[in-house]
């Protein structure tokens, strides 16, 4: 049993309330006690008898606490990279273009099959430790870079197993065989979106959380991802899609149909899709690095108006993102989509957690997980201002983070 007494925090954000020389008490992975310093009790029962006893006592120099931030989007499990690709999308080369040149999702999934398991887990170990590193605590993650049973199966263990790792943050794992038609599915998309929807009962007992589909053109059709939702869901893997990143094709009404756990990206989103989302209870997952990418941003103050539940991602993928950073997130967050920090920082915390179903964290309440961050600044409109603010210090669970 360990006892944890944070203090001298000049600001804590704790995702309810703001307090000004605060301290946090930490009672094994759990926040025992959160507060103004000055109202810390002597006692606490079940944690300490007397506050003096403590095991270790840090001081904080003064400076911004959060929750851990959670990464509510990204495609980590791929090896290789496109940087050529990007630099042709920089100069105005058309996604037929790209792929004439040998780029695209299909580029990946070639050098990601032709790839040991062993260096692709070393890529995808190092991704995840630069998340933790940079303050993010929980990163959802997506497979869909193999696109066989096999692969994605591989993929899914292997997410499960690195989070077992020390210096790795949570993972939700996702499981997005539906992200592209294979090549050996060319012509008989129906055939795979049955396969997949097969696999899903193998994903869930594989260890995944949730099950994705990218409806959109050239990707799949509503209906299509209906079949691997409906598919997932019947396993219990919570369902999210990927809608509207560059065009509207029923993806939200869709999601409302399902009570999916997401719908992601929205850059395409009518009023009637925002009012859709609010209605049912549909948390949107926004991501401004690649909404720049594409040069379509959502209207993320429009969803907020109207009582959407956002969350922010990374999308960290290897053909548009390589953002590791929701600090880096948030900066955009606020500039790009007019988010409050406020908005962007819960959209960063809490947000996240109810996107991934993980009421645990998110917050810095007593019960909760202390998956907590001392920033390098002591107000948090410094992410609005530093475009990566880095953090001093985070702790996943109590434990400092080395
Ligand atoms: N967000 C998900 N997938 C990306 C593609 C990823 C890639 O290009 O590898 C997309 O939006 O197109």
């Amino acid at each position: 049993m360990t006892v944890r007494l944070l203090t001298n925090i000049g600001r804590l954000w704790t995702g309810n309330d703001v307090f000004s020389n605060a301290a946090i008490l930490v009672h094994n992975d759990r926040i025992a006690w959160v507060g103004r310093a000055a109202d810390l009790p002597q006692s606490v029962p079940g944690v300490v008898d007397d506050i003096v006893d403590v095991d270790h006592v840090e001081n904080l120099g003064g400076a911004l606490v959060t929750p851990g931030l959670i990464d509510a989007h990204t495609h980590p499990v791929y090896a290789g990279n496109r940087y050529a690709e990007m630099a042709m999308r920089s100069g105005g080369s058309t996604p037929s273009a790209i792929t004439a040149a040998g780029g695209g999702i299909g580029s990946t999934v070639t050098v990601t099959r032709g790839t040991d398991p062993w260096t692709l887990c070393n890529g995808v170990r190092e991704r995840l430790r630069a998340w933790l590193l940079n303050g993010t605590t929980t990163v959802e993650a997506k497979t869909g870079y193999h696109l066989t049973r096999d692969g994605e199966l591989a993929d899914v263990r292997l997410l499960r197993e690195l989070e077992k790792e020390p210096m790795m943050p949570r993972v939700h794992v996702t499981f997005m065989a539906a992200h592209v038609v294979p090549p050996e599915y060319f012509g008989r998309q129906r055939d795979y979106v049955e396969a997949v929807g097969a696999w899903c009962a193998d994903a869930a007992a594989a260890g995944a959380d949730s099950v994705d589909v990218y409806c959109d053109e050239g990707h799949f059709t509503a209906e299509e991802a209906h079949w691997v939702l409906a598919s997932g869901r019947s396993v219990g893997l919570l369902p999210r899609v990927h809608a509207g990143a560059y065009s509207r094709r029923g993806a939200v009404q869709l999601a409302a149909e399902l009570g999916c756990a997401s719908a992601d990206l929205l850059h395409h989103t009518t009023d009637e899709d925002i009012a859709v989302l609010a209605r049912y209870g549909v948390p949107a997952v926004v991501c401004p690095g690649t909404a720049l990418q594409r040069g379509s941003l959502p209207p993320v103050r429009r969803m907020l108006a109207q009582g959407v539940t956002v969350a922010l991602g990374s999308d960290h993928n290897p053909g548009h993102c390589g953002i590791t950073s929701m600090s880096l997130v948030i900066s955009l967050a606020v500039a790009a989509f007019g988010m409050s920090v406020g908005d962007a920082l819960r959209a960063a915390t809490l947000g996240g957690a109810t996107v991934l179903g993980v009421p645990d964290r998110g917050v810095l309440t007593p019960g909760r997980l202390a998956d907590i961050v001392q920033w390098d600044a002591d107000h948090e409109g410094a992410f609005a201002w530093a475009f990566g603010l880095k953090p001093r210090r985070v702790w996943r669970g109590g434990t400092p983070v080395q």
